[in-house]
């Protein structure tokens, strides 16, 4: 068996990517964030206060016939950026890209902090990440991946993110035919609830690779690109007009900058990200400042390969084999 689900970006600047999945009996469809960053689904729902759920579709489990609340269970999740929701637990059928698990934990939130309440265009997330990060107390629940699994094909799912254009998000199955090159493969850490693995090197602009080994994670719930200083200089030392902006907390330069390619190792290939996939969006709307999609993580302990590097591949998440494949797209 396999899923197939599409997926789009939320915006012009490609924010966040939103998935429809069904849940519950009648369905009830829901606009949902999948996030291989973390490990709780969750949504808002009739139990949200109406002044938060104002603007977002809410799922309601007593209108569901197959929903059942799990008694006791509350949960609670604080994101890397600050953003934080928590409730009380149902299990119902969830139904992504034409495969149901029958009894999903469905998180349903009681609170939602004002990042969520204002992101209207989400419902909620779809945690892709470990198992052990499930933040769902006192007995931790399983992502609907992990739910999933022992009834793919194959226990692994792959994420095809675009720029400004429906990716998919497939389980089971790897369709070879959405990447230009060869799937290389590198062992994946899961220990801390994300998919971590580690990168070979970097270069900048097609230059012969320097070789430096990243440590990061592939997080679809993360916007940005987001590496150690001295990666990030290397590449803005290229870019005439490029300077750190407190405001906006990020490097800026002129929109109208033809902006240098980068690339990073992984499994033995080399992943290269289009210039014009690196510069981001302006800083507000008709400005000619625009905000970059590479940005440091010295601020936050932690290297993250989000959205601007997975738009660049095809990225196998291979529960299976504990490991991450990447092909150039
Ligand atoms: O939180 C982050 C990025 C981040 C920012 C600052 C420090 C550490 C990490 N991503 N993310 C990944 N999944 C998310 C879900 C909701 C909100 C943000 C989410």
């Amino acid at each position: 068996q396999t899923g197939s689900a599409n997926t789009n970006p939320s915006d012009s600047a490609d924010d966040e990517y939103i998935t429809s999945v069904s849940i519950g009996t009648p369905a009830q469809v829901l606009p949902l964030d999948f996030d291989t960053g973390s490990s709780d689904l969750w949504v808002f729902s009739s139990e949200t206060p109406k002044s938060s759920a104002s603007g977002h579709v809410t799922y309601s489990p007593s209108k569901s016939s197959t929903a059942k609340k799990l008694s006791g269970s509350t949960w609670s999740i604080e994101y890397g950026d600050k953003s934080s929701s928590s409730g009380d637990v149902y299990t119902d059928i969830v139904t992504i890209g034409g495969f149901s698990v029958k009894t999903q934990a469905v998180e349903s939130a009681t609170k939602v902090s004002t990042q969520f309440v204002q992101d209207t265009v989400i419902s909620g997330l779809v945690g892709l990440g470990f198992d052990v990060g499930n933040q769902v107390s006192p007995r931790p629940q399983k992502t609907w991946f992990s739910n999933a699994a022992s009834s793919l094909a194959e226990p692994l799912f792959t994420a095809d993110l675009r720029h400004q254009e429906t990716g998919s998000y497939n389980f089971g199955f790897i369709d070879t035919s959405l990447a230009k090159g060869t799937i290389g493969y590198t062992p994946a850490d899961g220990s801390e609830g994300y998919w971590g693995f580690t990168a070979t090197g970097y270069s900048v602009g097609g230059a012969k690779l320097n070789r430096n080994s990243i440590t990061g994670i592939a997080d679809t719930g993360t916007t940005l690109l987001l590496l150690p200083d001295n990666i990030v200089d290397a590449y803005y030392n290229n870019v005439e007009s490029a300077e750190y902006d407190d405001s906006q907390e990020g490097v800026v330069f002129d929109c109208s900058e033809d902006l240098p390619s980068f690339s990073f190792g992984v499994g033995g290939q080399t992943i290269t990200i289009s210039g014009d996939l690196l510069n981001l969006t302006p800083i507000e709307e008709g400005s000619s400042t625009c905000f970059g999609g590479l940005q440091s993580s010295a601020d936050i302990g932690i290297n993250i390969f989000g959205d601007v590097a997975l738009k660049a591949a095809l990225v196998v998440f291979d529960l299976g084999n504990e490991r991450l494949g990447w092909a150039q797209k």
